[in-house]
C-alpha cells in the first residue's frame, strides 16, 4: 500500500504539488490525470523519491519511504518511463539484469529472470536477448523498457507516460500485455497519463490532477458518473462520456435469451465494442458467443445504448 499524507512541493515560489493525500492499494492500478505541468510527474517520483517532498509523508505499506536510503528503495520500485530509458550501449539482456546484478543476484538466476522475462513479452531470447536497443521497434524497446523495471519482481511500479510514444495499435497491446502481467503478478502499478482513455481503461483508480491539486480520486466510473469539478468533466469529454461509461462494463447483464442473426459477439467484449459492432454491422442485435464458441444469447443496440445513460444520482 502506498499512502500519501499531506504531501507538497515547492520549487522557490511556486508550489507544483499542494497538499495531496491518497491511498493505493495493493495490487491495484492508479492512473494519474491531468494536464501538462499539473504536478502528475512530481507527485509520482516522490514515492521513489526521485523527488524529495517539500512536506509530508509518503508511506510504503505503513513505514515512512525515508526508512531506506533512497538508492535502495529506488531498487525496489520499478520504474518506467515514455523513451523507455535503457542503456543505448548494452544488450536486452544486460539492460533487464541491471538491478538484479545491483541487488547482488548470481549469474543463474539473472539469466533464468532474463528468459522468463523475455518469454512473458513475446521476445524469444534466442533473437532478441544480445540485440542492442536500437535494432528493436519503438514497441519492443518499450517491452523491453517495463521488462527491466519489473525484473527485481517489485511491489511496486511506477511508469511516466510509459506508452505515449506508441503508435495506437502497439499501444492498446502494451496496455493489455500490462493488465495481464499486474494481474498475475499483483504489482501495484502508478501510471502518469495524459490520456483518460488510458486512464478509465487501466485505473482502479484515477487521480486527477490540476495546478498541483488532487481534484478527484475514485474509481473511473464514479469519475464518470460524478465529476467532482467542471475542469475533471472537461477533462471526460462530454462526447465521448457515454461511450467511456460503456467501455467499462461487461456483456453479463446485457445479454438476454433468444436468437439473433450474424456473426456472434464474444463474451468478453466489452459493452462499447459490443455496440460498435452491432452499429457497423448495422445490425439491431446479435447473438452472443462464449469462449468455447457456444452461443449464450443475445444482446440488443436498445439495451446497451440505455445502458449509456448518465447514471441515477
Ligand atoms: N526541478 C524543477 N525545478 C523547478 N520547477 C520544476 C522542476 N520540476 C518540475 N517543475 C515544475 O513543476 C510543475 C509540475 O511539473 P510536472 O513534471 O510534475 O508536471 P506534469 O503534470 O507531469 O507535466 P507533463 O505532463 O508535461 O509531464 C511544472 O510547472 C514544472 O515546470
Amino acid at each position: 500500500m502506498i499512502e500519501l499524507r499531506h504531501v507538497v512541493k515547492r520549487y522557490g515560489e511556486a508550489t507544483v504539488v499542494d497538499d495531496v493525500s491518497m491511498v493505493v492499494e495493493p495490487r491495484t492500478v492508479c492512473a494519474i490525470v491531468g494536464t501538462s505541468g499539473s504536478g502528475k510527474t512530481t507527485l509520482m517520483r516522490m514515492i521513489n523519491r526521485m523527488t524529495e517532498p517539500s512536506d509530508g509523508k509518503i508511506l510504503i505499506d505503513g513505514e515512512p519511504n525515508t526508512k531506506l536510503p533512497a538508492h535502495e528503495l529506488r531498487r525496489r520500485i520499478g520504474y518506467v518511463i515514455q523513451n523507455h530509458g535503457l542503456f543505448p550501449h548494452r544488450t536486452v539482456a544486460e539492460n533487464i539484469a541491471a538491478v538484479p546484478k545491483l541487488l547482488g543476484w548470481d549469474r543463474a538466476k539473472t539469466a533464468a529472470r532474463v528468459e522468463e522475462l523475455l518469454h512473458l513479452f513475446g521476445l524469444d531470447p534466442a533473437r532478441f536477448a544480445n540485440r542492442q536497443p536500437h535494432e528493436l521497434s519503438g514497441g519492443q524497446q518499450q517491452r523491453v523498457g517495463v521488462a527491466r523495471a519489473l525484473a527485481a519482481k517489485p511491489n511496486i511500479l511506477l511508469m511516466d507516460e510509459p506508452f505515449g510514444a506508441l503508435d495506437p495499435i502497439i499501444r492498446n497491446k502494451a496496455q493489455a500485455d500490462l493488465l495481464d502481467i499486474q494481474r498475475s503478478t499483483g504489482t501495484t502499478v502508478v501510471i502518469v497519463t495524459h490520456d483518460m482513455e488510458e486512464a478509465i481503461h487501466l485505473g482502479h483508480r484515477i487521480a486527477v490532477m490540476d495546478g498541483g491539486k488532487l481534484l478527484q480520486y475514485a474509481p473511473p466510473a464514479e469519475i464518470l458518473a460524478k465529476p467532482a469539478t467542471p475542469f475533471v468533466e472537461e477533462l471526460i469529454g462530454s462526447a465521448e462520456r457515454p461511450f467511456r461509461f460503456l467501455s467499462l462494463g461487461s456483456l453479463e447483464g446485457v445479454v438476454e435469451p433468444g436468437e439473433a442473426a450474424g456473426a456472434p459477439i464474444a463474451a468478453g467484449t466489452n459493452r462499447r465494442d459490443a455496440l460498435a459492432e452491432l452499429l457497423w454491422s448495422g445490425r439491431d442485435s446479435a447473438p452472443v458467443a462464449d469462449a468455447e464458441g457456444r452461443t449464450i444469447g443475445r444482446i440488443r443496440t436498445a439495451s446497451l445504448v440505455s445502458g449509456a445513460a448518465r447514471p441515477a444520482a
